[in-house]
């Protein structure tokens, strides 16, 4: 067991109920943009989502990470962040590979042949996009709030997410970590190391007693890839709770996007076990505009702005590492997610 001491400190994290929503959605929106612009993360309760589909989700995904390994190559990662990758996400908080395996998910053209057979996990295929369908709606929901919150009309952030357009680039990924030696063996095992995500808003399921999200809210301005050293965890007592990451730029840096990291356990009373977790990336369309209303940066589109984040983030890595040759080779240079 790795000794590095972690420094925390409670923070509330809000609990965001989407009850009656229809009827609320004034205050349920000014309740998003005071926790976005404070906390930037939040949890939604009264979403709809069952408590069945979730569970229905995460045992899919253990019937598809219990394949053998050469089954799941055969639909590998791909820069499109679709596929499955293995040990191979490197982030430059850490510089080294985070310890886990993931397979992410999109509606559109990009997944072609990247589907798992219903001859290896029956029904995967549709049930997955019926939950990713679930997601989306309150995904959609959230997207109503912040675009009132910012004075844009309604349907501006869910017309620029807008998951039955080909470009679609929005992500559901299915998260499994390995189980770890609790025994000193002198190695630090990261399991999500520090990051930010670059998309939009992030809907993120953990199971029961498979805890470890943590939080460090605090960045300032967008552009900001330093974080502090004083985490807070996210713990939920079921699995159907879900927060959010908040896109910083197209709200001016008024909602503060938030690091996050599952921690590499390390400290009496720490998960060492196996964890499953799923995520959805609500990602920009490549054509969308993103401009904040104060049009404090530049407008960008979607395309741009992925590839900026890219930009950024392997800046980021090869300062971290010293070089990008010494984390990525070849074979797995293309398998670094662009959900990082
Ligand atoms: O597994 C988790 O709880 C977090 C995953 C995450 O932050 C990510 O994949 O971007
Ligand atoms: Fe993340």
């Amino acid at each position: 067991m790795a000794t590095n001491k972690q420094s925390y400190v409670d923070r509330p994290i809000p609990e965001i109920s989407l009850a009656n929503f229809d009827n609320r959605i004034d205050s349920i929106a000014a309740e998003i943009a005071d926790a976005a612009e404070k906390v930037g993360f939040f949890s939604v309760v009264d979403h709809g989502i069952g408590a069945e589909a979730v569970d229905q989700m995460f045992a899919d995904s253990k019937n598809f990470f219990a394949l053998p390994s050469e089954v799941k190559k055969t639909v590998p990662w791909n820069p499109q962040s679709v596929g499955y990758e293995f040990k191979s996400q490197v982030r430059p908080s850490t510089g080294a590979a985070d310890q886990k395996e993931s397979y992410q998910l999109q509606f559109g053209e990009n997944m072609t042949d990247l589907w798992i057979g219903d001859d290896r996990v029956p029904g995967f295929q549709s049930r997955s996009l019926a939950f990713m369908h679930k997601v989306q709606s309150v995904s959609e929901k959230l997207m109503v709030c912040l675009a009132r919150a910012l004075k844009f009309e309604d349907d501006f952030f869910v017309n620029w997410h807008d998951t039955a357009k080909p470009n679609s680039q929005s992500t559901l990924r299915l998260l499994h970590y390995f189980a770890m030696p609790e025994m000193n063996d002198g190695q630090v095992y990261h399991r999500a190391g520090a990051h930010a995500d670059w998309g939009f808003l992030t809907l993120l399921f953990q199971s029961p007693g498979q805890s470890g999200l943590e939080i460090c809210p605090g960045r300032e301005v967008v552009t900001d890839f330093g974080h502090g050293d004083k985490w807070t965890k996210v713990n939920f007592e079921t699995s159907t709770d879900i927060v959010c990451d908040l896109l910083m730029s197209w709200s001016d840096d008024r909602f503060k996007s938030t690091f996050h990291r599952v921690k590499a356990p390390c400290e009496p009373g720490d998960n060492f076990g196996e964890r499953y977790s799923i995520a959805f990336f609500n990602q920009p369309r490549k054509d969308a505009l993103i401009q904040g209303p104060l049009k404090k940066y530049p407008e960008v589109t979607g395309g741009e702005f992925t590839a900026n984040a890219m930009q950024l983030y392997y800046a980021a890595l090869k300062a971290a590492t010293g070089g990008l040759e010494k984390v990525m080779p070849a074979s797995v240079s293309s398998a670094v997610s662009a959900a990082a």
